[in-house]
């Protein structure tokens, strides 16, 4: 699947309001693990790909400044609407930014966001961002995700199973390509590992895989 294709792709999943990988409450993951990051207070988290997820309240909840990239503004739109507060929107290149508060989103393609509009942030948290692309996408937002924000600490959940089981998304993503695809980068711990309660999708046994990625050669 091409870049266009992946849009015109995840468009039409809000428009029919298919987000059955929403989560009502903040990611367990999230809770437990984003404090290995030894961030300092106020820091700037990028959250990719970040839906209307209610993850990026919890992280300014504890006093972090968010900034999400999402490309669909009926996300956007719902997850201030959500919080009852009424954004700021800006025109960035050809992003819009929406801001209330902690937490910026820009609305439109990951793709189209430069280092420069994006700014500097101390941390990347990627849930379902990842393993929502198809694997040729998903090198391309590795390597742009570094450019934009260079290596920074981060925290990453995947999910593998065997992907003959399901299309995807979401894709499976294994040990191997975190480790290939960010190990020039980073030092890459593994936090946790889950089994999937009941399978993906009531089907295919997965494992949820949790990362830190520490930037090689800070603190050595
Ligand atoms: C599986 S959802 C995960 C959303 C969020 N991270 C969460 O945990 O709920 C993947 C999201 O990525 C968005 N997306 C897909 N391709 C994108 C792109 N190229 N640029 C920005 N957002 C994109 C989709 O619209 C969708 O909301």
């Amino acid at each position: 699947m091409d870049a266009a294709s992946n849009a015109v792709f995840w468009q039409e999943k809000w428009e029919r309001g298919e987000t059955g990988f929403h989560e009502a409450r903040a990611n367990p993951f999230l809770t437990r693990h984003f404090g290995a990051l030894d961030l300092p207070v106020a820091a700037r988290i990028f959250v990719p790909l970040c839906g209307m997820s209610q993850d990026m309240v919890w992280l300014a909840g504890q006093g972090y400044r968010v900034i999400g990239c999402e490309l669909s503004e009926i996300a956007v739109e719902r997850f201030f609407s959500d919080l009852g507060v009424t954004p700021d929107v800006v025109q960035v290149g050809t992003l819009r930014r929406f801001s209330a508060g902690a937490i910026s989103i820009f609305a439109g393609n990951i793709f189209d966001l430069t280092p420069d509009a994006l700014g500097p942030v101390e941390a990347i948290y990627d849930r379902a961002a990842l393993i929502a692309l198809p694997e040729d996408l998903r090198r391309a937002y590795v390597a742009h995700l570094l450019a934009l924000t260079g290596s920074v600490p981060e925290l990453l959940v995947t999910l593998a199973y065997d992907q003959s089981c399901l299309k995807g998304p979401p894709f499976s993503v294994d040990e191997g390509f975190v480790r290939e695809a960010y190990g020039e980068a980073y030092e890459i711990r593994r936090l946790e590992s889950r089994e999937v309660e009941g399978g993906l999708k009531g089907r295919c046994p997965a494992t949820e895989n949790v990362w830190q990625f520490s930037p090689l050669g800070a603190g050595s």
